[in-house]
């Protein structure tokens, strides 16, 4: 009998099955390849120069298991290396990155690419039809209801909880005395507790244990966003369905929408029940029209708003007119009195989506900003000391807290905070999905439809073209006579033109009385040096190492002085 085995019917059979399987697996790939290859943006796309690509899977291999700040630092060395408009295959995903601001412009300052790129969809379950990722009509005309509330008489009577939550955050880090803490879970603490009250009207007093447990929810729901964008196989919902996160997610999502829902659904009661008693809150238009008290105009414009005037957004309302103090009204109490009233047609879900942005795009970013600043400042002690005299010149030895006008008068701060925002833009790249083909000026490449646009935020910020030393932490990089003939989009932390960020203003108000809040407090000291920094490549722009910080009490006495007791 012979030892070798005979193959079965059903292993011939098998075997057949399998290269069956894999001609037409080759043939398919093959076919489909060669049709690619025919489309316009196939040909478009490789005019433009880019890295080597492998066949199918174009330049993945750049991404593929690398964490967050692998793939910032190769982003980093590609910048360097390409020109300022660079196409990368994902597969046969077109990316097309822009580093130069004549071509920025061209995109951002336009109505017609206004699309966010698919890499916004993770947002979707959270933030539905929000301002951040809606489109077209939809998108336009919410818009027109959102800005408005951002007019700076509604931010002006957000003066008195931004100061109210940056003396409770300062309470807080006591604690941290003389220690080594990351800083940024207080940022990101305030800042939630702040956007509670300004765009939902809860307040600490009027917080149960729902809102610790939503301000932790949006906390998480950033973390698995920012799994989603950097874990490869995390992006795909047929394997995401199936993890931990997935799970943590709906979770999360009970606990956010479900509080907007019941806040919104209580307000809306209220309102309804006041309006039968003839109790009804001011309008949106008689809170931000002109006061006729006494006809005096106070100037509120700040150093800002000529850097950021060239960018064509919709912010710039007629500001000079504000005066004096008004009814503070939560974002969500204008929307609500606005669908009730009848002056926009918005449903209670449409007002929740929005309101839930607000949460979303007001929380990271900011929470970022502020511990960059912070960190900064605790490098480099001379600006620091800088921006301390000016408070002391303003508040003195007093422990009062800060009126509008005392924010205008922070123009040292305005300036580090800016410069803060240059070398660590909050949001280091905004992402677009082109619908149409458009040319930009370098080069009049043809970006072809179908292809997503990437603005290099960050690497624009710190180019030598526009910036003297462009990697130093310079805040005189923001002296009128430096920016006055700056191309304006050589800085857009904010990002430009209509789609730009509607919470700009709110956002400098609010980091100019909690930055002067806790300086006022506390000297800072990091002891790690921007080159330590381990930045990660993300929607929002952090520290993997952590915004570590030392706090020591201060005397409320001049710099000067204090460097001599
Ligand atoms: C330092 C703080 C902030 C920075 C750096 C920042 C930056 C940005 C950027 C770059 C965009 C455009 C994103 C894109 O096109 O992909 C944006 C959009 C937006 N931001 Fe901000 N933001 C900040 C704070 C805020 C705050 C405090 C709020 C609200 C309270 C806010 C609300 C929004 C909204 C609603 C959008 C979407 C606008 C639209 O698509 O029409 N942001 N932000």
């Amino acid at each position: 009998m012979s030892l070798i085995l005979e193959p079965t019917e059903s292993h011939v059979n098998l075997t057949r099955l399998l290269v069956y399987f894999v001609t037409v697996l080759a043939t398919g790939l093959w076919v489909w390849n060669r049709r690619r290859k025919q489309t316009r943006l196939y040909k478009l796309g490789n005019k433009i120069p880019g890295p080597d690509t492998l066949p199918l899977i174009g330049n993945a291999l750049l991404a593929a298991g690398k964490n967050s700040s692998e793939i910032m630092a190769t982003a980093m060395e590609y910048a360097q290396t390409y020109t300022s408009v660079t196409r990368v295959w994902m597969g046969p995903k077109l990316y097309i990155f822009l580093t130069e601001p004549d071509d920025v412009e061209v995109i951002l300052n336009s109505h017609v690419h206004i699309d966010k790129a698919d890499d916004y969809r993770f947002f979707a379950p959270w933030l539905g039809e929000g301002l951040l990722i809606s489109t077209g009509e939809k998108w336009r005309s919410h818009r027109k209801i959102i800005a408005p509330t951002f007019h700076i008489n509604i931010l002006k009577s957000f003066i008195q909880p931004f100061n109210q939550n940056s003396r409770n955050v300062v309470e807080k880090m006591r604690r941290e005395m003389g220690k080594t803490f990351d800083v940024h879970d207080y940022m990101s603490g305030v800042t939630v507790d702040i956007l509670l009250e300004t765009a939902m009207g809860i307040t600490r007093e009027t917080q149960d244990k729902s809102g610790f447990d939503y301000a932790m929810a949006v906390m998480k729901m950033c973390e698995i966003i920012h799994l989603r964008h950097y874990k490869l196989w995390l992006r795909f919902d047929a394997f995401f369905k199936f993890t931990s996160y997935f799970k943590e997610q709906i979770k999360l999502l009970n606990i956010i929408h479900g509080l907007t829902t019941k806040v919104i659904k209580e307000k809306k009661k209220t309102y309804i029940e006041n309006k039968e008693k003839g109790i009804i809150p001011p309008t949106l238009e008689e809170l931000t029209q002109p006061s006729q008290d006494n006809g005096v105009k106070t100037n509120t414009k700040t150093l800002s708003d000529n850097v950021f005037k060239g960018l064509n957004d919709d912010l710039d309302f007629n500001d000079e007119n504000d005066v004096g103090e008004k009814k503070r009204l939560a974002f969500l109490d204008l929307m609500i009195e606005s669908s009730q009233n009848g002056t926009n047609n918005i449903t209670d879900t449409e007002i929740k989506e929005e309101v839930d942005t607000i949460m979303f795009e007001g929380h990271d970013t900011t929470a970022a900003g502020s511990s960059f600043v912070l960190c900064l400042l605790g490098i480099y002690h001379e600006i620091q000391a800088k921006v301390y005299d000016e408070l002391y010149d303003i508040f003195g030895d007093s422990d009062r807290q800060a009126t509008f006008d005392d924010t205008l008068r922070m123009k040292y701060l305005e300036r580090v905070i800016l410069e803060s925002l240059r070398l660590y833009p909050p949001v280091p790249v905004i992402g677009r999905k082109l619908k149409q083909d458009v040319t930009v000026v370098t080069k009049n490449f043809v970006l072809p439809a179908g292809a997503t646009v990437v603005i290099g935020t960050f690497k624009i910020h710190r180019s030598p073209k526009f910036y003297k030393n462009p990697d130093v932490f310079d805040p005189d990089n923001f002296l009128p006579e430096n920016t006055q003939n700056r191309h304006y989009y050589s800085f857009i932390p904010f990002s430009a033109g209509p789609r730009s960020c509607v919470g700009r203003k709110y956002a400098m108000l609010k980091l100019k009385v909690l930055l002067s809040t806790i300086l006022r407090n506390f000297r800072v000291y990091s002891n790690v040096t921007e080159d330590q920094f381990t930045l990660q490549a993300d929607i929002i722009l952090k520290r993997t190492d952590g915004f570590r910080l030392r706090i020591e009490p201060r005397k409320r006495v001049p710099s000067a002085s204090y460097k001599t007791e």
